[in-house]
């Protein structure tokens, strides 16, 4: 099966697919420097949580490489400076600051090598995160897999796939899985306004790996729930609190609270880094607010009158007692969150 690859290291470059111009267009384009980056994460030129720290861990690497510094010291603040930088790009995916501390981290500890030694070894960390990435989606769809059954209906919202990840996605990789094996997972795709990720990039990922999926606006997802068309919900996420409260795509709370409703299980699907446990509960998850164009304008075309108040955050917080079960690829986590989370890291 062929899945879309969202970021590339090549000819010590990094390419990363123009995710704004999906599904209409394939556009790799070429990211040379700091700021580059930067704004390729500022932007939505990429997104995802895992994505997310992968460029982050390479645009660290591409500013790692300008710097010129006489020692060590020298080289780590100026790395800092850059790290702080790339931090300010989006607020709530925890993996970006966790794969930022890493690099620093790898840097830090080797106080005795030469600048060019450092520099190849951050290249190499970012490579490692990247490629460590590709593993943990097979071992988040595996495990999934031990709960879901051949035939099921599964939900998802926004876009925790192949776009999002480094190859099978999180929510998604049990799809994909599934279809490697020979069984069957059908998909509804929530649109999942105002960005449309679960339009633009889920239904597109999965039409093209031939999953067999069918789109919807966000506002159908009840009504396609109470039609008892829905066996399982899973989403991805930005970030796990200690106490299992998750920050993902805005809408993903209102989907938790109409599965209790229904019954139905609402999984949560995350590699280990998107686990936070120095964030007690979800209060304390901060949450980005975004652009009022992207509520205004729907790509380019205006749909909403001019001056119109305006309130766009981006992520919402479903508390952990809505969560049926958190999915990692170290385990299948359950309630009680608090202790199983600490248990399993
Ligand atoms: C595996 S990706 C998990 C989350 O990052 C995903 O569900 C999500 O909400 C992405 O939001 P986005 O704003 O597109 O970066």
């Amino acid at each position: 099966m062929s899945h879309l690859i969202p970021i590339e290291w090549r000819d010590n470059t990094l390419y990363i697919l123009n995710q704004l111009k999906l599904p209409e267009e394939m556009e790799f384009n070429p990211k040379t420097t700091v700021e580059e980056v930067f704004h390729a994460i500022r932007d939505m030129e990429l997104r995802g949580a895992p994505l997310i720290g992968i460029t982050a861990a390479y645009g660290l690497y591409i500013a790692a490489r300008e710097i010129e510094a006489s020692n060590h010291e020298e080289f780590m603040c100026l790395l800092r400076e850059q790290a702080d930088y790339l931090a300010q790009s989006r607020p709530t995916a925890v993996n970006l600051f966790w794969a930022l501390e890493r690099m620093l981290n790898k840097a830090e500890e080797l106080k005795e090598a030469s600048l060019t030694d450092i520099k190849d070894a951050l290249l190499n960390e970012a490579i490692l995160i990247h490629r460590e990435d590709e593993a943990i989606n097979k071992e988040i769809g595996e495990n999934f897999l031990k709960i879901l059954e051949d035939g099921m209906t599964v939900m998802t919202h926004c876009n925790a796939g192949s776009l999002a990840t480094s190859k099978y996605g999180t929510a998604t990789s049990p799809m994909y899985l599934a279809k490697e094996k020979g069984k069957n997972l059908k998909v509804y795709a929530n649109e999942t306004r105002p960005y449309l990720q679960g339009a633009r990039l889920t239904a597109f990922e999965l039409q093209h790996g031939g999953i067999d999926v069918t789109l919807i606006c966000d506002n159908m997802a009840g009504s396609v729930m109470a039609q008892g068309k829905v066996d399982a919900i899973i989403t991805g996420a930005d970030r796990v609190a200690a106490n299992g409260d998750t920050a993902n795509k805005i809408g993903t709370l209102q989907l938790a609270i109409m599965a209790k409703h229904f019954n139905i299980p609402f999984y949560v699907a995350v590699p280990t880094p998107t686990i936070d446990l120095n964030t007690p509960d979800g209060n304390h998850i901060p949450i980005e607010e975004r652009s009022f164009q992207e509520v205004t304008n729907w790509f380019g075309k205006k749909t909403a009158p001019e001056g119109i108040k305006v309130y766009n955050p981006a992520f919402d917080v479903t508390p952990h007692h809505l969560i049926r079960a958190i999915v990692t690829e170290k385990g299948i986590v359950y309630p009680p969150f608090e202790e199983n989370l600490k248990k399993l890291l």
